[in-house]
């Protein structure tokens, strides 16, 4: 699971060249006015890219309180501080430096850095990479350093908390890093880390003024921790560091309240080299003037015995518990509040927090992972995949909020209003969570590509998935008529119809929740997959909780979305037909009549609205679906089946009998809820493997030699279908539910096979560890870096795991009354 580095060719950004010849003029005019006159920025800018840089490593924080990426050269430089908004810039005074001492004398003084900056050149940088390894397995990572002609090894473990069905410490917006010292000598060593940390995040505002710092200690229960508070004091969003270490036998804790990181840095490494420990003055740092930045430092010291082996504990904590996004409109709450308070006086406690309960979140992300990483039929690549994609769902510019405690049931539905009796309690007590698109994408709960990533929330997170399909019933039920112009097709219309899901949630640099669809490329009132994906999550979500409050509340609003839907199934023959434009998740790809995808997550939604009218015994709606699913089920035989798969769309276009890789998406759901079989057979089993053979035999192994996942589109004569600049790519998300659907069916080598491709492609030959894209093309092209899609790979191992159980289906259909 160590991730190499080999940087290979250069790559370009997907959309550009293409972009750039077609859009695109309405783009052009639309991102000129947002942002050279309405200067604010792009909610998706295609003008100004993100340029790929293979750096990134396993990201630190909790849930939604803000993350900061480390490297995996150890350098900070991925920021999430602000909600919902990416800064990348690798800050250069954030370090850990080690200094040995033998017999009172210091022998060694190091930055654990390969860099060699020009600020701070009183420092001794270029560690030398050889003797430096660094290891992923979110939400943990490795760094061991064997410093060089000393015979110490330095291990630094970096934990965040990050752990499966716990809903506070999960939320907290600290990493704690653990030195393990081991002393190969024959003689006793004198150890110091210290922990340096610039008051900012790189960005002007570090040089805006009026940031101070101060040294702090934080005693309770008999555990004391020390350390330096950076108050970055911003007009919006203003936050307090704090980095600590915690004292105990044998470690002294000593800092330095400020220094310049823009200088020399000749005082700090005197100070460390003199003995071992900083000056630890006492006092506040004078507020920086404008264009000044500042800096602290904290350091743990002890004495390692000969041959011997000591642990340094020192952890950085941020505390921004009151947030804006970009309107400014409203002020919010972070979760991790309602724990620690929300006076910006929480960073002392929080550390203290983190640093006497690492052990115990090291022992449950261990007893979490352990199974899966000591199943050695297993791949490594598939271990590896599971946990490290996993980091999207904090680095997704995540938030997690509380409701205002003034909050009515009122206020969060809107005019409309929707009878969810459950509402108010699930959002006070589980709050609310919005993670991006993607990180150049940037939209919250983007809805028709949560639908593969949810799978991960719902396993791992359940209430999380739970809330956030509660604002999404609000939003289904709520209007915005403001008419708008649509890029693709230049026609206007309302921002958001009634009833039908959202493409989004909103945009965080607006005002997520309160504007919803940021995305202005398609109306997506005429989305054909987004209502379905909406039916397909609830049923799902109930099987796999057996929430039954949560089964009646989404009820109605599943009965309102399918009876939006119906209106597409234009000639009453029981199946949807396609508008001709790319109205799904493919949003530029092009379908017209009946089709695979959508036809498919159609007639599996109606086969879950069939098991949702029977759990709550509502006879005449289950009939009404199982007519029109007899009759839709032949219709899609009909018009689709070819034999061999189902062809892409019924239009009799040129390329209509494209193999697409996600034909069987509605099977991948009905499959994961145990609705595959029997009575509940939508599609024929010998069509659905001959389908995904097909797709193995031609989107995967006819595509760069079966090494880089599957094609979306293949043409049955073995060429990409080049018909759309979305045909002829890879989405990693689309191929990791693939994988699932195959695992599902019985072919497991073929889903393995197929999967590794992509986890190969990206993590290992693309080097975009911790920032997986959409998609890529099989040369030299991505589109959309660090993107929520590929979280679908948890599916995979629910798939996996019902394989090892063949558990029966945990929900009975036993009866849930429609009314308490
Ligand atoms: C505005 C252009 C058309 C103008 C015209 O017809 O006159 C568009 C033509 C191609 C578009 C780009 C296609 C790729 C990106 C798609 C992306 O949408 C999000 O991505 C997911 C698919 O990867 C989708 O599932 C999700 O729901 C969407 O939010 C938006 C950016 C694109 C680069 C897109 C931009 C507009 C065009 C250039």
């Amino acid at each position: 699971m160590q991730l190499k580095r080999p940087l290979g060719e250069k790559l370009s950004d997907g959309h550009c060249p293409a972009v750039l010849l077609v859009c695109e003029q309405r783009y052009f005019r639309w991102w000129l006015k947002k942002t050279r006159i309405e200067k604010k920025p792009a909610f998706i800018d295609l003008l100004c890219a993100v340029p790929l840089q293979q750096i990134y490593g396993c990201p630190l924080g909790g849930i939604g309180g803000g993350t900061i990426t480390r490297g995996w050269r150890g350098e900070f430089c991925r920021w999430q501080l602000n909600p919902g908004i990416y800064h990348y810039e690798t800050v250069i005074a954030d370090q850990f430096t080690v200094c040995l001492r033998c017999k009172g004398q210091t022998v060694y003084q190091q930055v654990l850095s390969v860099e060699r900056p020009s600020t701070l050149q009183g420092w001794n940088w270029g560690y030398c990479g050889h003797y430096a390894f660094y290891h992923a397995l979110y939400p943990r990572a490795w760094m061991v350093y064997e410093l060089p002609g000393q015979n110490v090894v330095l291990t630094c473990r970096q934990i965040s908390p990050v752990i499966p069905h716990d809903y506070k410490d999960s939320s907290l917006p600290v990493g704690v890093f653990i030195w393990e010292v081991e002393n190969g000598r024959d003689e006793d060593v004198d150890v110091s880390i210290m922990f340096s940390l610039q008051n900012g995040t790189g960005t002007k505002e570090d040089r805006s003024g009026g940031h101070w710092n101060e040294p702090f200690t934080f005693e309770k229960e008999g555990e004391r921790v020390a350390g330096v508070l950076l108050h970055h004091c911003t007009h919006v969003n203003p936050f307090t560091f704090a980095i600590s270490a915690r004292e105990k036998a044998g470690v002294v804790v000593t800092h330095l309240t400020a220094f310049n990181p823009a200088g020399s840095g000749r005082e700090v490494w005197q100070d460390l080299l003199q003995d071992g420990q900083l000056d630890s003055s006492d006092g506040k740092s004078n507020p920086t003037e404008k264009g000044e930045v500042t800096a602290a430092a904290v350091c743990a010291s002890c004495r390692v015995p000969a041959q011997g082996h000591r642990t340094l504990e020192l952890a950085l904590a941020w505390d921004m518990p009151c947030i804006h996004f970009g309107s400014k409109e409203k002020l919010h709450l972070r979760r991790y509040t309602r724990f620690f308070g929300s006076g910006g006086d929480a960073a002392p406690a929080l550390s203290h927090h983190a640093l006497t309960h690492y052990e115990e979140w090291e022992r449950k992300i261990e007893a979490w992972q352990k199974p899966i990483l000591e199943n050695s039929q297993l791949p490594s690549w598939y271990k590896s995949a599971l946990f490290n994609e996993l980091y999207f769902l904090t680095d997704g510019g995540t938030i997690w909020m509380e409701l205002p405690p003034d909050c009515c049931t009122e206020d969060l539905q809107g005019p409309a209003g929707s009878g969810l009796s459950n509402l108010l309690p699930v959002l006070q007590e589980y709050g609310r969570f919005a993670y991006l698109e993607g990180q150049e994408y940037r939209m919250y709960n983007t809805y028709d590509v949560h639908f593969y990533a949810s799978f991960a929330l719902i396993m791992l997170w359940p209430k999380l998935q739970i809330s956030l399909q509660y604002d999404i019933a609000v939003a289904v039920v709520n209007e915005d008529v403001q008419p708008r112009q649509y890029l693709m097709g230049g026609q206007t219309a309302p921002v958001k119809t009634k009833n039908v899901v959202p493409h989004d949630i909103g945009d965080p640099a607006d005002e997520p929740w309160q504007r919803v669809n940021a995305y202005l490329i398609h109306d997506t009132a005429n989305w054909k997959d987004l209502n379905l994906k909406f039916v397909l999550q609830v049923y799902r979500d109930y099987y796999l909780t057996h929430d039954s409050l949560y089964l009646r509340d989404m009820w109605p609003v599943c009965q309102a979305v399918m009876e939006s839907e119906l209106k597409f199934d234009m000639d009453n023959d029981g199946l949807i037909e396609n508008g001709g434009f790319a109205d799904q998740t493919y949003d530029a790809w092009v379908v017209n009549g009946a089709s695979a995808y959508c036809g498919g997550l159609w007639l599996a939604a109606v086969c879950m609205m069939c098991k949702m009218a029977e759990v709550l015994g509502d006879a005449e709606i289950q009939q009404k679906y199982m007519d029109i699913l007899r009759k839709g089920k032949e219709t899609f035989e009909r018009l689709l089946w070819n034999g061999k798969y189902y062809n892409y769309d019924s239009s009799g276009s040129n390329t209509s009998s494209s193999i697409m890789s996600d034909q069987c998406a509605g099977q991948w759901f009905l499959g994961a809820c145990d609705l595959d079989h029997g009575e509940f057979e939508v599609f024929p089993k010998s069509h659905v493997v001959s389908a995904l053979k097909t797709i193995f035999e031609k989107n995967v192994m006819g595509f760069a030699g079966g090494t880089m996942g599957a094609v979306n589109g293949m043409r049955p004569s073995g060429v990409p279908d080049t018909s759309s600049v979305q045909s002829n790519e890879v989405w990693v998300g689309v191929v990791y539910a693939l994988a699932a659907t195959m695992i599902q069916e019985g072919l497991v080598e073929e889903g393995f096979r197929t999967a590794e491709g992509c986890y190969r492609t990206v993590w290992e030959q693309l080097g975009m560890a911790f920032q997986t894209p959409e998609a890529y093309r099989e040369k030299k092209v991505y589109r959309s870096l660090a993107y929520m899609r590929p979280l679908s790979i948890w599916s995979m191992q629910l798939a996996l795991e019902r394989r090892a159980t063949r558990a029966p289906a945990p929900a009975q259909p036993s009866q849930v009354p429609l009314h308490p």
